[in-house]
């Protein structure tokens, strides 16, 4: 294992007493300091994936190694090493927040050490709120102690599970800011997401996975010059028979009986195609009466990426 390594898995799998195949045999390696993201869609193995790591689910098979040690032998050296934030808040409402983030790093065998907390806590803006019972803070707040918990016992590893699913557009932004600080002060960060966006703006490489397989990891600005991908749908006045002939370059599809005309476009690229196009469209007489773009479902995405790979391994 390199240097700058410090996660391996290795054919890590789980099938489910209920027979769900959760993971396909996983290989993957997570660099030091590095913002990690494990993009899929419901119930891709996400989850399952990270809790394995963790010790929380016990796998079917394979190893993972913490900072170059089995995570099953040196289980103690992978507690310390880890922290997880999960998707579910799981903490006592009743009790004072600064005793709660307290309180998690003790369990971990570290003596109490009230510096430290108190950095945190000022780290994620919730010093002031201290004494606060968490039952009465924000969600966005909850979300934010539950950091703070994970990271009581200073772990170099941290995991997010979808730390901003249900979050409104402010608080993501938050979020993301937080997350890129604790990079910045050298935690390596590992986050799930259903959202490219979420992958586009934090991670430095995005593993995309589905129906528990990881179908590729690539550096963030690679996959998203493939996820660039847009649909211009165009209502025809008249509809087509045929796409013609002067229209071929573009390779455009006729749907709905011939009255929609789509072209699928890079919408990073300096020149999409799309003034040409429409160009082209006005010398063959062909009239439009409505046009809209969309991006690629994120659906649309995985179904194109798995061909792609299928294709791959074909060849
Ligand atoms: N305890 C369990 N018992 C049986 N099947 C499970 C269990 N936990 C998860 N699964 C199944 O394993 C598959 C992967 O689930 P997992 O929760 O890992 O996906 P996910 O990518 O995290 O999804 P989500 O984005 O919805 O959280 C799903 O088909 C799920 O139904």
């Amino acid at each position: 294992m390199s240097d700058d390594v410090i996660l391996s898995v290795r054919g890590l799998r789980k099938s489910y007493a209920s027979g769900t195949e959760a993971l396909k045999p996983i290989d993957l390696d997570i660099k030091r300091g590095e913002i990690f993201a494990l993009l899929g869609p419901n119930g891709a193995g996400k989850t399952t994936l990270i809790s394995i790591i963790c010790g929380i689910v016990t796998p079917s098979g394979g190893e993972v190694l913490v900072d170059g040690q089995d995570w099953r032998t040196h289980f103690r050296h992978a507690r310390r090493e880890i922290g997880l934030v999960p998707q579910e808040l799981t903490m006592d409402v009743f009790e004072p927040l600064l005793n709660t983030v307290s309180f998690s790093r003790e369990l971990f065998g570290y003596p109490a050490d009230p510096k430290r907390i108190e950095e945190i806590l000022r780290s994620l803006s919730l010093w002031d709120k201290r004494k606060a019972i968490l039952k009465e803070l924000s969600g966005g707040m909850k979300r934010r102690v539950m950091i703070a918990k994970a990271l009581a016992h200073e772990p170099k590893i941290l995991f997010l599970d979808e730390p901003t699913a249900g979050v409104d557009v402010e608080l993501r932004r938050d979020m993301w800011n937080l997350v890129r600080k604790l990079r910045d002060q050298g935690t390596t960060i590992i986050l799930t997401t259903h959202y490219i966006e979420e992958a586009e703006e934090m991670a430095d490489r995005v593993g995309v996975i589905n129906k528990g397989e990881l179908i590729l990891v690539e550096n963030k600005d690679e996959l998203m010059k493939k996820l660039g991908r847009k649909v211009l749908h165009l209502q025809l006045v008249e509809p087509l028979a045929a796409v013609p002939a002067s229209l071929a370059e573009w390779s455009p599809s006729l749907d709905a009986d011939g009255s929609v005309l789509t072209y699928e476009f890079d919408a990073k690229a300096e020149r999409t195609g799309i003034a040409s196009l429409l160009a082209a469209m006005r010398d063959a007489g062909i009239a439009f009466k409505d046009l809209d773009t969309k991006e690629s479902s994120l659906e649309d995405i995985f179904v194109e990426l798995i061909d792609h790979k299928r294709q791959e391994t074909a060849a």
